[in-house]
């Protein structure tokens, strides 16, 4: 883990967590000078961060400080808002995602999205998990099954739904119906989770596998989770981003982040003083 200076020594620390790589860790998103407003309230200011690969990231802050716009921002899903405006860049695999030639379809395939509420369609639990793969053309049911008993298997719900897959998905528990999206979202095959507050709406026990699937996920794909929660925060995550007032406090490993916060504000938050 070094930072991207040659002499640490004249670090400035206000710049500290724009600086921070891990130079072991491939990138999967490098965030430069990214600004947002909603009409004339600019939500993120001059975030500049990079998302490594196969690892997860969180983002924390208290409420309105630009944790899920961030979030969305990185699928340009944050766009389906009126009156959304952003400047700088998020490079993503050479590209900035808000090139005009970017396909947002394409985009939000490989850059999939879990939301704070399950959210499964009205459907069987086979249609939930096989919508993304047959919008994308898949039609041959015997390639549908594959993708849905593997992505079932993925997030170990198979087990629990294989001999009722016709039934309605909003028969299925919360925790459930929250493995059954993240299933969903991987049907497609993507690259990168995006996942706004995972769990909470979701019990202990029901938490407690989320996270744990978290864990076994990142061992294939780039994970950002904001969270409120910072003992899951600290638990689940490699790397934390504290998020205030729309801007970026401090990004480090999330060790540091909670033992040895550089900023003070990062120390009373993460302490419990604010938030
Ligand atoms: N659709 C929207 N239209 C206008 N302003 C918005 C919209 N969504 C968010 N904002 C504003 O942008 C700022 C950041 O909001 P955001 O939802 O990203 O924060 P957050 O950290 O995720 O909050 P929370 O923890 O409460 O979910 C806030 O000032 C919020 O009021």
């Amino acid at each position: 883990m070094t930072l991207k200076i040659a002499d640490p020594v004249k670090l400035d620390l206000d710049k500290k967590n724009e600086l921070f790589e891990d130079t072991h860790a491939n990138k999967v998103f490098e965030v430069e000078c990214l600004n947002l407003w909603y009409g004339q309230n600019q939500a993120l200011k001059d975030v500049n961060l990079t998302i490594n690969e196969k690892q997860v990231t969180a983002i924390i802050g208290p409420s309105g400080c630009g944790k899920s716009t961030f979030l969305k921002t990185l699928n340009r899903m944050v766009e389906l808002t009126p009156n959304v405006r952003t400047d700088g860049e998020i490079i993503y695999h050479h590209v900035n995602v808000f090139d005009p030639s970017v396909n947002l379809v394409e985009l939000r395939s490989a850059i999939g999205m879990v939301f704070q509420n399950p959210n499964p369609f009205a459907k069987s639990i086979f249609d939930n998990v096989a919508f993304g793969p047959r919008i994308h053309g898949v039609k041959n049911k015997f390639k549908l099954r594959e993708i849905v008993e593997k992505s079932l298997k993925q997030v170990a719900l198979w087990d629990e739904v294989k001999d009722r897959l016709n039934d309605n998905a909003l028969g299925l528990s919360g925790g459930q119906q929250q493995r059954l999206c993240i299933a969903r979202c991987l049907a497609v095959g993507p690259e990168v989770i995006l996942m706004d507050e995972p769990t909470s709406a979701l019990d202990p026990v029901s938490t407690a596998k989320i996270e744990e699937l978290i864990g076994e996920l990142k061992e294939h794909y780039s994970i950002v989770v904001v969270t409120h929660n910072m003992q899951q925060a600290a638990r689940i995550s490699d790397n934390t981003a504290f998020f205030l007032h729309g801007e970026v406090i401090e990004y480090d490993r999330t060790d540091r982040v909670f033992s040895l916060p550089s900023d003070p504000r990062t120390k009373d938050y993460v302490s419990g003083r604010f938030g």
